[in-house]
């Protein structure tokens, strides 16, 4: 049976969590299982994107959504005979004043909960010529501008709980992974590339003259996430698959004023939503079991 925690309802127990402290980590961790008790374990995390939290259905015995978005729910379940919690909903280091750690803590909870394969997803704009609205993106590497520029959720004193102090980010998008998701692709006979996905800051929407920097510097599509909750997984040994839906086709010529708003954001998301599932729930088919 699956189990639902919605941290719109949670009470908070401490008015500020420490991001970088594992008692608060363990503390966290603990209040989870209060409330789901023996439920609380889980192979493969899965990180919805937004208005991806339809990938939650998957999971049997889960009510369905009727509101696109970030639901802040936390659902334990099966999928294909595999043990996943699935989050639906992220916290975006714009909306937490740009506290990375903060925003990729929910990576180290759910480690905490036996996760040791992570399945994360993003809506995304695209930049490389050949996508098209509502293709899917695997990414294959990214680009971590607010990581580069000092505001990786690894900065500050690490505690070796947590993992190694220097993190390498090499082969973070798993290659086997990536190969049996393209061949699940074929056999759904879906559109589905590879590419590298940059993370922005945000929350305002790139210019047309920073989509053309970053086409210059071989991104396919960018976005607002992702990048930070892969660095905390790959401290933590996770294996990562990580996706991209490509919600609309980021705008690079300033004389053509293509706006892009999360409103069109979130509906391409929901117009092509249970595609990407039932290709999630495709790659979960064929994942050997835990
Ligand atoms: O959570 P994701 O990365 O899917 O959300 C994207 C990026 C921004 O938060 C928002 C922009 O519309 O959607
Ligand atoms: N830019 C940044 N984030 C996004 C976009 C975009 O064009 N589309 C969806 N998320």
């Amino acid at each position: 049976m699956s189990v639902i925690i919605n941290n719109n309802e949670a009470q908070p127990a401490r008015a500020q969590i420490d991001p970088r402290s594992y008692e608060d980590l363990l503390i966290i961790a603990a209040t989870i299982r209060e409330i789901a008790g023996d439920r609380a374990q889980a192979d493969i995390g899965i990180i919805c994107g937004s208005g991806l939290g339809g990938l939650g259905n998957l999971i049997p015995g889960f009510p369905p959504l009727h509101v696109p978005g970030h639901k802040g729910i936390m659902l334990f379940g099966r999928i294909a005979g595999h043990r996943v919690v699935c989050l639906q909903g992220r916290f975006h280091p714009y909306e937490y004043n740009m506290n990375l750690a903060l925003c990729a803590l929910p990576v180290r909870v759910i480690h905490q909960f036996g996760v040791r394969t992570l399945l994360v997803s993003n809506a995304a704009g695209g930049i490389n010529p050949n996508f098209q609205y509502g293709d899917l993106m695997l990414i294959k590497d990214h680009i971590f501008l607010p990581g580069l520029a000092g505001m990786s959720p690894l900065v500050g004193i690490n505690d070796d709980r947590f993992g190694a102090r220097f993190v390498s980010v090499h082969d973070s998008y798993d290659r086997s992974f990536r190969k049996l998701a393209l061949d699940v692709a074929t056999n759904q006979g879906i559109r589905v590339f590879e590419g590298i996905y940059v993370m922005c800051g945000g929350p305002q929407y790139e210019s047309p003259a920073e989509v053309s920097l970053f086409k210059t510097v071989g991104a396919d599509a960018l976005g607002m996430s992702t990048c930070h909750e892969v660095t905390v997984a790959r401290q933590c040994g996770i294996k990562v698959l990580g996706m991209s839906l490509i919600t609309n086709i980021a705008n690079l010529d300033a004389d053509n004023s293509v706006e892009v708003s999360h409103e069109e954001v979130l509906q391409a998301a929901s117009e092509n939503g249970a595609r990407a599932a039932q290709f999630v729930k495709g790659i979960l088919e064929k994942l050997p079991l835990a």
